[in-house]
């Protein structure tokens, strides 16, 4: 449904040119909830612009809802972009305008008769939970209520694509769930294709699909979200990664206790899916020689399966601990050694 093909992006200014984006081959399947990470400056914003037609690609080739909107022009392009909609971090709502107003603005532009506007309105409001807000300025809403808005606004004619430009990184981590949360029903209640960039990594494991990486203006990695987690190849996927599975004290605590722990090893355990279900530590525990002391763990949902670390130091001989590990590992659940050998 939308595929980039060799796409470049070069901004020339008076004094040298940026390459925004390089070499971006990308195809998004309808329906899916794709997202796309990276830090300030990989070149996220330049390829949103891209892919609504804002900006025209250097080179290379992009088609939206089977329109190749790098070759259309005039009423044409217009009309591809209906099809194609977008929500903000700032919301960009018409502040003299109440939420009713603002989300029928995109049904005036596009001539919908009144008492049609005012029924689509009154959906759209109930579809994004706003019921008894409709009179309300944006200035009197919070900011999961503006996002709300700015969703509805977008649906209003109804797009085949939502694109997302960091649309919760204004809002405080409880909202944001919220909001995630409507994104996923959205894209399951209307089959909604969602492209969303973003930088942090909780936003992806909680509603994304398929995930892409970007650094300096290239995909530096791609895939199920699930396995990214699992297996994250490229150093800036692993620190993404680790935003989600390590919180910040993790590492230092990990030291901490492998310095408490001379004898034996801690092990970080990585559980996908179906493994998490297991009683591995109960099979652990009764199959081998040794002692097992939960140090840490956490289980985090993504869209398609559970995904967990859990830290444990192992104490008893070198061979049953060798054997213990091996074992663990045939039961499709990584383990990794955290030094103190
Ligand atoms: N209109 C422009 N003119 C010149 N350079 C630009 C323009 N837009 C973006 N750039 C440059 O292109 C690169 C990628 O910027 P872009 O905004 O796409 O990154 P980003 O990942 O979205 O970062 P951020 O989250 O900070 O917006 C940067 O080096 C930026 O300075």
């Amino acid at each position: 449904m939308i595929t980039l093909s060799k796409v470049k992006k070069v901004y020339e200014t008076k004094a040298n040119k940026v390459t925004a984006v390089k070499d971006i081959d990308l195809q998004i399947n309808d329906g899916e909830i794709f997202g796309i990470i990276g830090y300030s400056g990989a070149g996220k914003s330049t390829l949103i612009r891209l892919l609504n037609g804002l900006e025209l690609p250097s080179q290379g080739s992009i088609t939206v809802a089977g329109h190749n909107i790098t070759q259309i022009k005039g009423k044409a392009l217009r009309d591809a972009r209906k099809e194609i909609s977008m929500i903000f971090q700032h919301f960009n709502l018409l502040w003299s305008r109440t939420v009713k107003e603002n989300i029928a603005f995109p049904l005036e532009i596009n001539k919908v008769p009144k008492s049609e506007r005012t029924k689509r309105v009154d959906e759209l409001i109930k579809l994004v939970g706003l019921e008894g807000r409709g009179d309300a300025y944006p200035s009197e809403l919070s900011g999961g209520q503006k996002q709300r808005v700015g969703i509805a606004r977008a649906l209003a004619n109804n797009p085949k694509v939502l694109l997302c430009d960091e649309a919760t990184s204004a809002l405080d981590p409880q909202t944001t769930d919220s909001i995630l949360d409507l994104l996923v029903d959205i894209n399951e209640r209307l089959g909604l294709t969602i492209v969303l960039i973003t930088h942090e990594m909780h936003v992806i494991r909680k509603i994304c699909h398929r995930v892409a990486v970007m650094e300096e203006g290239q995909i530096v990695e791609q895939g199920e979200v699930l396995e990214v987690f699992r297996k994250p190849q490229a150093t800036i996927t692993r620190r993404f990664v680790q935003q989600v599975t390590e919180p910040e004290e993790t590492r230092e605590t990990i030291e901490h206790l492998i310095e408490q722990y001379p004898s034996g090893k801690v092990i970080q355990l990585t559980f996908v899916g179906k493994s998490t279900e297991t009683p591995l530590i109960t099979d652990v525990i009764r199959s081998f020689n040794i002692n097992v002391t939960i140090l840490q763990g956490k289980i985090s949902q993504t869209q398609s399966g559970a995904y967990g670390t859990l830290f444990i130091h192992l104490n008893g001989s070198n061979d049953e601990i060798e054997k213990a590990i091996h074992y663990i590992r045939e039961q499709e659940v990584e383990a990794e050694v955290m030094g103190n050998d």
